[in-house]
């Protein structure tokens, strides 16, 4: 008996930590009963989701690649049949490409995967700020939402980043990310994104620190616990970025590894959606985990 509550202490993996510090006694615990069943999407369809709608945010953007286009000709020719379109369309309406964008991040969410997710006061009490659907409906089983921040393996130090720190998630091998938008999280994550900038290219989107951002979903460290009556409508899902990632989408992805002294594949997080999610629903998961 002994024995078998000391092997469930040792397998507990936890999210949050001082949020369940203080809520023992409140949790709802999800079991997970292998580490490869973890996963309510397979990683193709993740990797799928987030090419799509990144392109499509790229595509928006065409005033922003120029660099791209003039050091790296083969995006250019991969793209060029799109530019030609935009080029096009932008001539029809009068619009200066060159200088804006068409469509704000959120439509283009929209229009790509016929949703759009924001920030706003929670729906509970005193849970501060949490993420909504605000246009369109999100299905079953669908990449709602990223979970930014800098990626520490369980080796690295994060002492001072995690004092108060309510937006340090736990993965199921250990790996934390700080999503936190402030303070000494923030100045880490800077400073890794201008430490891995290739020449003119970003390899990471730094944009969810501010107010402005171009990647729209990531802002799952928003997304608040489920509670007694509002139930999980999401859950996470780990999902580690492959080499062939093309490198001009890369700008979009908000994960950063805090050191590469040995190279790892970045991982990201993603929100999966446990059910159909309708306009001006609040997203909640589950902040506790269970491996078995
Ligand atoms: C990862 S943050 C989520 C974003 C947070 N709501 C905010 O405004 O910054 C986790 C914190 O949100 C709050 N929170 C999350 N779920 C909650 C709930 N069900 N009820 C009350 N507070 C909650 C707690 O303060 C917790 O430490």
């Amino acid at each position: 008996m002994l024995r078998a509550l000391l092997r469930r202490w040792a397998s507990y993996r936890y999210r949050f930590v001082p949020w369940i510090a203080l809520r023992l006694r409140r949790r709802t615990i999800r079991y997970v009963p292998e580490k490869s069943k973890d996963k309510i999407i397979s990683d193709e369809d993740v990797l799928e989701t987030l090419l799509k709608i990144f392109k499509a945010l790229f595509i928006n953007d065409f005033s922003r690649q120029m660099d791209f286009f003039a050091l790296l000709p083969e995006v250019k020719s991969k793209y060029l049949e799109l530019l030609t379109i935009q080029f096009k369309r932008s001539k029809t309406t009068g619009y200066n490409h060159q200088s804006q964008n068409i469509f704000n991040p959120e439509e283009v969410l929209f229009n790509t995967l016929g949703f759009s997710i924001t920030r706003d006061r929670s729906s509970l009490i005193s849970a501060g700020t949490g993420v909504f659907v605000t246009k369109g409906f999100v299905p079953k089983g669908a990449v709602v939402s990223m979970y930014p921040g800098t990626v520490y393996q369980k080796y690295e130090p994060i002492f001072f980043q995690s004092i108060g720190n309510p937006f340090i998630f736990r993965c199921i091998d250990g790996v934390l990310i700080d999503g936190n938008d402030k303070g000494i999280s923030k100045a880490v994550y800077r400073s890794c994104s201008k430490r891995d900038q290739f020449g003119p290219f970003q390899m990471s989107d730094i944009t969810w620190l501010t107010p402005a951002v171009q990647n729209p979903m990531a802002i799952g460290q928003y997304v608040n616990n489920c509670s007694h009556n509002k139930a999980a409508n999401v859950c996470y899902q780990e999902f580690d970025v492959p080499e062939y990632f093309p490198i001009e989408l890369k700008q979009y992805l908000p994960n950063i590894t805090y050191s590469h002294d040995i190279p790892v594949p970045l991982r990201c997080v993603v929100l999966v959606t446990l059910r159909e999610i309708k306009q001006g629903e609040e997203l909640f998961s589950n902040y506790y985990t269970l491996v078995n």
